[in-house]
């Protein structure tokens, strides 16, 4: 696969037709987070799915009509079913397609709240906060309070993975923005974590990246450190 090259439908462009073949589709954005999320649990569920990437900096009038908010992920199925929000869909593909690896266990409802919170909590302690203001120029301040949220995670942990002694809903939905991590290490040539003061973090760290469905949608931090490059970090916005 070649990561890439695949174009992003712009102003002026057409809605590409459905593939019979591929009856899920997800409209994307190559580095988007929230869609990493989608793809990772569509390869957990070992899903086939067709890819369309939105350049959110020209999006195509018709893709408003897809999504009121103009946002991705979004996932459309071929009888025009659309989901978004990136748990949302996440929830959705689990609930759908429920005989393949479970993510959210049916039967209880509190653990799946205590999932919800939780990647509500570790999103909202390492993404927004910290790790964003290391993309806009790392300090010695930032690193260290991004090293306390983790401290905090990894208090969290109940198991070798997020969540227990298996992957779950939690280390899917917050695994875009661990896989990322070197990567910002790399743009902005700083260490942000280290086995000695994170040692269960770094050992499910490992343990993610030998899943299957976290090779099928990794990218190598060299194409992240590129895409850092283009993006206007005020704006948020990139080339892509
Ligand atoms: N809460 C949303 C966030 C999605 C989101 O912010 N996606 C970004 C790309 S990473 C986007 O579509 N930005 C374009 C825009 O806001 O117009 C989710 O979880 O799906």
């Amino acid at each position: 696969m070649v990561i890439g090259d695949i174009p992003g439908y712009g102003k002026g462009s057409k809605p590409p037709p459905h593939r019979a073949e591929e009856p899920i589709r997800l409209y994307s954005m190559r580095f988007c987070p929230f869609a990493h999320r989608v793809r990772l649990v569509l390869a957990y569920k070992q899903l086939l799915y067709e890819v369309v990437n939105i350049d959110l900096k020209d999006k195509p009038d018709w893709y408003l009509q897809v999504n009121p908010l103009g946002k991705v992920p979004l996932l459309e199925e071929d009888d025009n079913k659309r989901v978004f929000e990136s748990t949302n869909c996440a929830e959705y593909l689990d609930d759908k397609f429920n005989d393949r690896n479970k993510l959210l266990p049916a039967a209880h409802p509190l653990q799946r709240a205590q999932q919800k919170m939780m990647v509500e909590v570790i999103h909202g302690k390492i993404a927004m906060p910290h790790m964003q203001l290391i993309l806009k120029g790392a300090d010695e301040q930032n690193r260290e309070a991004l090293a306390k949220a983790l401290d905090e995670i990894e208090a969290m942990m109940v198991g070798p993975y997020l969540f227990g002694d298996s992957v779950t809903f939690v280390d899917l939905m917050v695994w875009p923005w661990f896989e990322r991590i070197p990567a910002i290490e790399k743009f902005r040539q700083v260490s942000m974590t280290s086995e000695e003061r994170h040692p269960q973090l770094t050992h499910w760290c490992k343990l993610m990246r030998e899943e299957a469905a976290v090779q099928a949608t990794s990218y190598p931090a060299d194409l992240y450190v590129d895409f850092f490059r283009t993006r206007d970090f005020n704006t948020g916005l990139s080339k892509h």
